[in-house]
């Protein structure tokens, strides 16, 4: 098994008037390559804090974070913004596509921003995987869901090695959200990635490999 992230007695603290709010209290996590983990937790529990946490937005209060044998915490912070891009895809609740672009300029940008010739095969089969046809159509042009499975595409694209997936169905249909997670599920198992996802949502843990639990900043595995 190869460790992707790895993160050790991990706590954070924010200091809010004068008080101290316990956001994460020692979690130990590990993800492999080729592993799907969801992660479970009401509202409050500290899901986004172990997610920014997780994809190197903000650092630990106390704790280390690994990926791949790299730790995060030395990287500068230009180094981490290079990391974030390489290797990280993160899906979130609400699309924040760009209003003055086409579906397939979002993915023209990014090969733009990498240097690279635009591949319309890959974006056009990614987008069409998850039901996405409107390629030239504008974000405003399009439903919540059909938002969303863009910005699912879009995060795929760079063929990340870490998925990060904070409620990626939350705007979805209960048909749309089974397919995002066993798309999910299948790029995790057939290409080797490592994919976590956040939701509240348990009929949708069915086809993880593993599951954790989150309650007031404290997390274990359930299963
Ligand atoms: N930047 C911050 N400053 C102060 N407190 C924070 C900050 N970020 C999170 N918290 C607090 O940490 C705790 C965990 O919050 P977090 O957003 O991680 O939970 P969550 O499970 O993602 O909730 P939700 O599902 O409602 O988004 C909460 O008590 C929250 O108020």
């Amino acid at each position: 098994m190869v460790a992707v992230l790895t993160m050790s007695g991990i706590s954070k603290q924010f200091a809010v008037g004068g008080q101290i709010v316990h956001a994460l209290t020692n979690v130990n996590f590990e993800i492999n390559a080729g592993e799907f983990i969801s992660v479970l937790g009401p509202s409050g529990s500290g899901k986004s804090t172990f997610l920014t946490l997780a994809g190197c937005l903000q650092q630990p209060t106390t704790g280390i974070i690994n990926f791949s044998g790299k730790q995060l915490n030395d990287l500068t912070k230009q180094q981490k913004t290079k990391f974030r891009f390489d290797e990280l895809g993160f899906i979130l609740q609400n699309s924040n596509l760009i209003s003055f672009l086409t579906v397939i300029d979002h993915f023209k940008l990014i090969d733009q921003l990498s240097h690279r010739k635009f591949n319309r095969f890959k974006a056009t089969k990614l987008l069409q995987d998850l039901g996405v046809t409107q390629f030239t159509a504008y974000p405003n042009q399009l439903s919540g869901g059909q938002r969303q499975r863009v910005a699912i595409a879009k995060a795929l694209y760079n063929n990340p090695r870490l998925i990060l997936a904070d409620e990626p169905t939350a705007s979805l249909d209960t048909k749309r959200s089974f397919q995002v997670v066993d798309l999910l599920v299948d790029l995790a198992h057939a290409q080797n990635k490592a994919a976590v996802m956040v939701t509240h949502d348990e009929r949708l843990i069915g086809k993880s490999d593993r599951v954790y639990q989150i309650e007031d900043g404290r997390m274990q595995q359930i299963n």
